[in-house]
């Protein structure tokens, strides 16, 4: 059995993991002890599920990690460098829990550029990577649509594309399959199957983590308390039940 806790794991000592967080801590300041005491290494290409029941922290921890805010105590190194809250970092991307958190351009072609004109660069390779993320999400079609039009699907392969084209090396899902059609969650699972970046993608969706993820992180009361190959780990009950969770469908005899 692979599953380990937070404080047992460790990646290879020859490779520098992507993201590498020691012993994090935060609390927001009417909500103390939120995140405790995280330890956890991510390498490049891994593609890691992150699990656990309403309010367990999962999204605090990516906004610690993209730099949104401030650890209360702990290190959280990104690419072997120390993130420093307020700092855009290219190298990762985010897509929010909820697309409209992130679309606010009067079309979809200027939400998708966005990033790519603030990181300076020249107008034919903002085109190229606009035009490239939209084929990629397959929302070509939507490029002139104000996004605030669109359906809850649409949206998000929107948000999705936002962030492919800044050509992070790492990117953060947040409830990818929230709201998304059996198609469009199909299409998302095919498409982050042959996703190259490194991924860390927070779900419910038991079963898009089983069929995208190589390896599941389990968070229960901001900590990390299981870490290991998603088969195994969603496969004892026991482990699941104790956290708050159901053994998915497709792991029942
Ligand atoms: N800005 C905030 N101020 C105070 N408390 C907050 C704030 N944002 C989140 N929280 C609290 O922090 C805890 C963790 O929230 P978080 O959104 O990180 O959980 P989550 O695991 O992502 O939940 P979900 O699965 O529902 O998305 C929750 O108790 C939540 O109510």
């Amino acid at each position: 059995m692979q599953i380990r806790s937070s404080q047992q794991f460790t990646d290879s000592p020859s490779i520098d993991p992507t993201i590498a967080i020691t012993d994090l801590c935060f609390s927001y300041p009417d909500n103390p002890d939120v995140l405790r005491h995280i330890t956890l290494n991510i390498c490049q290409g891994d593609r890691v599920g992150l699990i656990g029941y309403n309010g367990c922290g999962k999204t605090t921890l990516f906004l610690l990690i993209c730099g949104v805010l401030t650890p209360s105590s702990g290190e959280i190194r990104l690419l072997n460098q120390r993130v420093r809250p307020g700092t855009f970092y290219p190298e990762i991307g985010l897509v929010f829990q909820n697309p409209d958190d992130q679309l606010f351009s009067a079309s979809v072609w200027d939400d998708v550029a966005f990033a790519p004109q603030n990181m300076g660069l020249l107008d034919d390779e903002v085109h190229q990577r606009v035009t490239e993320a939209l084929a990629i999400t397959g929302v070509q079609e939507l490029a002139t649509r104000p996004p605030h039009h669109l359906s809850g699907g649409q949206k998000r392969m929107v948000a999705i594309a936002g962030i492919l084209a800044m050509r992070p090396q790492i990117i953060i899902y947040d409830e990818p399959t929230a709201n998304l059609d059996l198609r469009a969650r199909r299409r998302l699972i095919q498409f982050l199957q042959q996703s190259q970046e490194t991924l860390l993608i927070a779900s419910h969706d038991l079963e898009f983590v089983l069929e995208v993820c190589d390896r599941v992180v389990l968070m229960d009361e901001g900590q990390i308390v299981a870490d290991g190959n998603p088969r195994q780990l969603m496969s004892d009950i026991e482990l699941m039940e104790k956290h708050g969770l159901e053994r998915p469908y497709s792991l029942r005899p």
